[in-house]
């Protein structure tokens, strides 16, 4: 991957997020008011596009807003962030919206529309081919799995890494997908879950990341939170701790931040235990402040910590 310096496409969702500060979640029948109601950009694919763009790396996003008054908001949003959007495509709908419900328990109640994210995919000529002179593609699971499966194949034929964040969809992988995988990255709920494999030390996410090595995939790179990331190859297994931060504010995206920096890292050259450095630093600027989209950091944010 380190000679590899062509964009990077990242195919996968887009959502706008509507977030309602309510009291409590309205029984059924009830009508209850909310305090303020705020719309953010967000989906797994779109943050993690705008990620990369933001470190300044040339990133497309091939995805699928709604005919909707989000859709221009998302538009805008991903614009902003420096994504390129020639591959996004317009279909008939709304765009995946995910309404969010946040109580002051801090816990939230959260209603998904899949919207244009579940609607007809078609891989163009156009996108195809962006697809083959990639320098990698990355992947998530919020939109259908044998879309994802359909440009595995095609980046594959081309010898294009692919990497898949295993967020979205709690649901298994296929056997057929799994070996067009270069780099699979969960976080450690979705191992246990991928896996059926318990998480809950060092040693077991070693060895349930070494179980979905034997199904395809050359490394999994497991995200740990406050533990930090785990990379596990068919020879080696590197460890990275995260770093501490004064308070953490806001922790959405921060997968996002990490799978997307990494890659950026490894197009650029990095070795893979250089890229869970950068990754982590990203990491931690992105949890120091709240959102997902506007809390990811440009790349003149980390120089200062990075040589
Ligand atoms: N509390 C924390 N303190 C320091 N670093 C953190 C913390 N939480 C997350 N990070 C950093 O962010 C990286 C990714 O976070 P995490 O493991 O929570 O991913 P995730 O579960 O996929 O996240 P999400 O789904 O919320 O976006 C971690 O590997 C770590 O570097």
């Amino acid at each position: 991957m380190a000679d590899r310096r062509g964009p990077l496409v990242v195919v996968g969702s887009v959502n706008a997020d509507l977030v309602l500060q309510v009291d409590r979640v309205p029984a059924p029948g009830e009508t209850i008011g909310a305090e303020s109601l705020d719309t953010f950009p967000g989906g797994k694919g779109a943050n993690q596009a705008a990620a990369a763009a933001k470190l300044g790396y040339p990133t497309y996003l091939v995805g699928q807003v709604g005919s909707d008054a989000n859709a221009e908001f998302l538009k805008a949003s991903l614009l902003s962030c420096g994504v390129n959007l020639s591959f996004l495509k317009k279909v008939k709908g709304p765009s995946g919206t995910a309404v969010v419900m946040l109580q002051p328990s801090g816990e939230n109640s959260i209603v998904i529309v899949g919207g244009a994210n579940q609607h007809t995919w078609s891989l163009g000529a156009d996108v195809q081919q962006s697809i083959m002179s990639a320098g990698a593609v990355l992947l998530q699971r919020e939109i259908p799995d044998n879309v994802n499966e359909a440009v595995a194949k095609v980046a594959q034929s081309a010898g294009v890494p692919v990497i898949l964040d295993a967020g979205g969809v709690d649901a298994p992988l296929t056997a057929s997908f799994l070996p067009l995988i270069s780099i699979l990255s969960p976080n450690e709920t979705e191992l246990a879950r991928l896996t059926g494999m318990p998480t809950d030390t060092m040693d077991h996410v070693e060895a349930a990341a070494r179980q979905l090595l034997q199904h395809g995939p050359e490394r999994v790179l497991v995200k740990l939170g406050s533990q930090g990331a785990l990379l596990v190859t068919g020879d080696a297994t590197t460890r990275v701790g995260a770093l501490p931060v004064a308070k953490v504010v806001d922790t959405t995206g921060a997968g996002d931040c990490f799978t997307a920096a990494f890659v950026v890292a490894l197009l650029e050259g990095s070795d893979p235990k250089e890229a869970m450095e950068f990754a982590t630093l990203a990491a931690s600027i992105c949890i120091q402040r709240k959102g997902a989209m506007s809390s990811l950091p440009l790349r003149e944010e980390l120089t200062a910590g990075w040589g």
